[in-house]
């Protein structure tokens, strides 16, 4: 059977990153929140702009002040204030000094900045109490960026940091890539909406709902088509439409071995290619993962736990990878302490649902509790990591180290 790890190599071989030119739209950066940026951007400003004060002080000549001390200060001639947003008028002579606040451009001529408690000043003068070091508290113009270098990377996700560089340097708007289109859909007899009365043998259909939200938290569009039934008529119609508008599909249930499990044959019936149909791992193990010219389609197993596992370590990592991030779209695995034992068979790599919680400022993995069959979703609320076994590990002792996928 495949692994996991070939598994992962096979489908994010295949992901394609949206095209740096086709595949892009102009936000402004207050809805720039967590899009990825599909241009790399530079500015023409040097950062700082200009040299500037780092304190509120007195902008003086080193040479004027090196030997200043509390008992022999050296008194200065003040010739001008330069508070922030001002441009300096005067040069600073031998024995002259500027008034400066933080952030105002430096006038000529001066060199250093004496912050303001090291002083004394008395109508046109000031004493200076304290020699300061050399070119002390001056932001020199280009130090921490130099104008027309690369300010800010194709490819990366932007938050408030890179929304910030992006502001200060003057970009209004800026060029994201649109965001990847998934359709999802449910399928199986049994599935009902919430809300509508259980009929024997009914259950609802809590897949839609919990796909489209992991695929939004990744930055997907989702487009939901609802419960179809295990009729292979209606699934070729859904499927035919979903491939037609969609960079991905994700459907679930349907893709065991059982009479009325048609995914793989519909699929095969328009001219899919089908890469693998089963994974070695638990829950998940029936995941089918299939593509067409140009759409990914996972076929993700019916029961809840396995179809949000597969999800979480498949699905989302394809998403990022496609939405054009340039790098980190791999799943972010931690070694921790368990706090739980943990079991497996050893013939899957096993994934079990729990909780991450800080003790002491350290990481440990407690197991959900209550029934871990992949058919109950109950006491996967809260979840928030998977511990893996690997292939051949059938027991992780309480307070032995373990990987674990971050999920939330
Ligand atoms: N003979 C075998 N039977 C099964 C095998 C196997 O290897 N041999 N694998 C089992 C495993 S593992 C899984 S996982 C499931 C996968 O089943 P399907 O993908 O075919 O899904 P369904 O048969 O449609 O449903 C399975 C289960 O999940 C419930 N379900 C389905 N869709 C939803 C939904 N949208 N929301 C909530 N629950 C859903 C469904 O009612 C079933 O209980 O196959 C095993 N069988
Ligand atoms: O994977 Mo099935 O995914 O074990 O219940
Ligand atoms: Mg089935």
């Amino acid at each position: 059977m495949l692994s996991v790890r070939d598994a992962e190599a096979t489908i994010l071989n295949l992901v394609q990153g949206l095209d740096k030119q086709k595949d892009i739209e102009f936000v402004d950066l207050l809805t720039a929140h967590n899009r990825i940026l599909a241009t790399s951007v530079n500015s023409y400003l040097d950062f700082p702009h200009w040299d500037n004060s780092e304190m509120d002080g007195f902008a003086v000549r080193y040479a004027d002040v090196l030997k200043a001390t509390a008992e022999k200060p050296t008194v200065l001639e003040v010739v001008e204030e330069i508070p922030a947003g001002y441009k300096p008028q005067i040069t600073v002579k031998p024995g002259q000094a500027a008034r400066i606040f933080t952030g105002a451009v430096m006038p000529d001529g001066a060199d250093t900045v004496v912050m303001q408690e090291k002083t004394h000043r008395q109508e046109n003068r000031v004493f200076i109490f304290a020699a300061p070091q050399p070119q002390e508290f001056v932001r020199r113009k280009g130090d921490f960026y130099k104008a027309g270098s690369e300010l800010l990377p194709a490819g990366i996700r932007l938050s408030a940091t890179e929304i910030a560089v992006l502001a200060a340097a003057g970009h209004d708007q800026i060029s994201v890539f649109r965001r990847p289109r998934v359709v999802i859909f449910s399928s199986g007899n049994e599935l009902v909406m919430p809300g509508e009365a259980l009929q024997a043998g009914q259950i609802v259909d809590s897949n839609q709902f919990a796909l489209a939200t992991l695929v939004r938290e990744v930055g997907a569009e989702v487009l939901v088509l609802g419960i179809v039934k295990d009729d292979p008529t209606a699934l070729k119609e859904i499927i035919e439409y979903a491939i037609a508008n969609s960079d991905i599909v994700i459907s679930s249930g349907g893709v065991s071995v059982g009479d009325y499990d048609y995914i793989e044959k519909i699929l095969q019936s328009l001219g899919a290619k089908i890469h693998f149909q089963s994974v070695q791992m638990r829950p998940g193990k029936p995941l089918t993962f299939a593509t067409f010219p140009n759409t990914l389609y996972f076929g993700l197993p019916g029961n809840p736990v396995s179809a949000l596992v597969t999800c979480w370590r498949f699905v989302q990592p394809t998403i990022k990878k496609l939405a054009g991030l340039a790098q980190g779209w791999q799943g972010q695995f931690l070694k921790v302490r368990s706090h739980s034992e943990l079991q497996s068979n050893g013939k899957m790599e096993t994934y079990i649902w729990g909780k991450l919680h800080l003790v002491n400022g350290v990481y440990e993995f407690y197991q959900a509790g209550g029934n871990n069959s992949s058919g109950n979703l109950i006491n996967l609320a809260q979840t928030n990591a998977l511990a893996v076994l690997p292939v051949g590990k059938t027991l992780v002792y309480p307070r032995e180290e373990v990987l674990v996928l971050q999920v939330r």
